[in-house]
């Protein structure tokens, strides 16, 4: 994997461009996930442990939103099921290519498949684990509820959603400060002001956040028994909702 320094916004850009998942974003995206993300490390070692206690024989593990396939390494080195194997979706094709070099440089465990296709069009099916690692943020508004009652659908009883996602807050004191303290740790990370905003302008529009409240209401809504938090970091979270 390449590990080049996100410095995407780091010289003052005239007209800032709304955020696209395309070549330049790939060339840097392990670092910036990182140093953007409280606690990504750990969520990505925990999709690794859930995929290791819920993956069933003769099952399909769906990690929708790719990229390059951090959750999706990790769960293949936990599956011990047998034909089990990953199904990896994401709609960037840069992601995807440099995703499936990376893959063909060995690695044992579970089967990956790794599709370029919208995860709003393809069939969920047999599915004991469903990811969504920080993609759900970025589908429109309206179009979230569908995507979560066909995952339900497609997954088989017993079966685990863990889904992250950048929260946001009702009570505007709370708002305020889990954003600042985002923003300190991303200072923390060497991001300066310049980067921070210039990012922060990007993301408006594209990446939507939602209270916790919110997504459980949606998700029971689709059918889910249960959905709790089971991490967070300031306004970064991620949830377990269980069929
Ligand atoms: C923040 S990244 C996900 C990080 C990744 N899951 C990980 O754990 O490293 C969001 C990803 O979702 C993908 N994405 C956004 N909308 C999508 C859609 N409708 N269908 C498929 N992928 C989508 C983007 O291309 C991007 O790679
Ligand atoms: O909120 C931010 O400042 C972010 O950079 C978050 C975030 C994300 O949550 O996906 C946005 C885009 C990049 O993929 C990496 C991190």
């Amino acid at each position: 994997m390449h590990f080049n320094k996100d410095s995407l916004y780091a010289n003052p850009l005239g007209e800032i461009a709304a955020f696209k998942f395309d070549e330049s974003v790939v060339n840097v995206f392990p670092d910036m996930i990182r140093r953007s993300v409280p606690g990504y490390g750990a969520i990505i070692s925990a999709i690794g442990m859930l995929a290791g206690r819920f993956s069933r024989a003769d099952s399909l593990c769906y990690d929708l939103g790719c990229s390059l396939g951090a959750a999706t390494l990790a769960m293949r080195e936990r599956i011990a099921a047998e034909n089990c194997s990953i199904v990896a979706v994401d709609s960037s094709e840069s992601m995807i290519t440099r995703f499936k070099r990376n893959l063909d440089s060995g690695g044992a465990g579970a089967e990956v498949r790794v599709v370029c296709a919208d995860i709003r069009e393809i069939a969920i099916e047999r599915a004991s684990v469903v990811v969504l690692n920080f993609t759900l943020q970025f589908i429109p508004l309206e179009d979230r509820a569908s995507l979560l009652a066909k995952i339900y659908q497609g997954m088989l009883p017993g079966g685990v959603l863990i889904l992250s996602e950048k929260l946001r807050f009702d009570d505007p004191r709370q708002q305020a400060l889990q954003v600042d303290m985002h923003q300190q740790f991303k200072k923390m990370q060497g991001y300066s002001d310049l980067e921070i905003s210039q990012k922060r302008t990007a993301l408006e529009d594209v990446l939507l956040p939602e209270s916790f409240t919110v997504h459980q209401k949606r998700l029971l809504e689709a059918g889910f028994a249960s959905a709790e938090i089971w991490f967070q970091y300031f306004n970064f979270a991620s949830m377990i909702a269980l069929k």
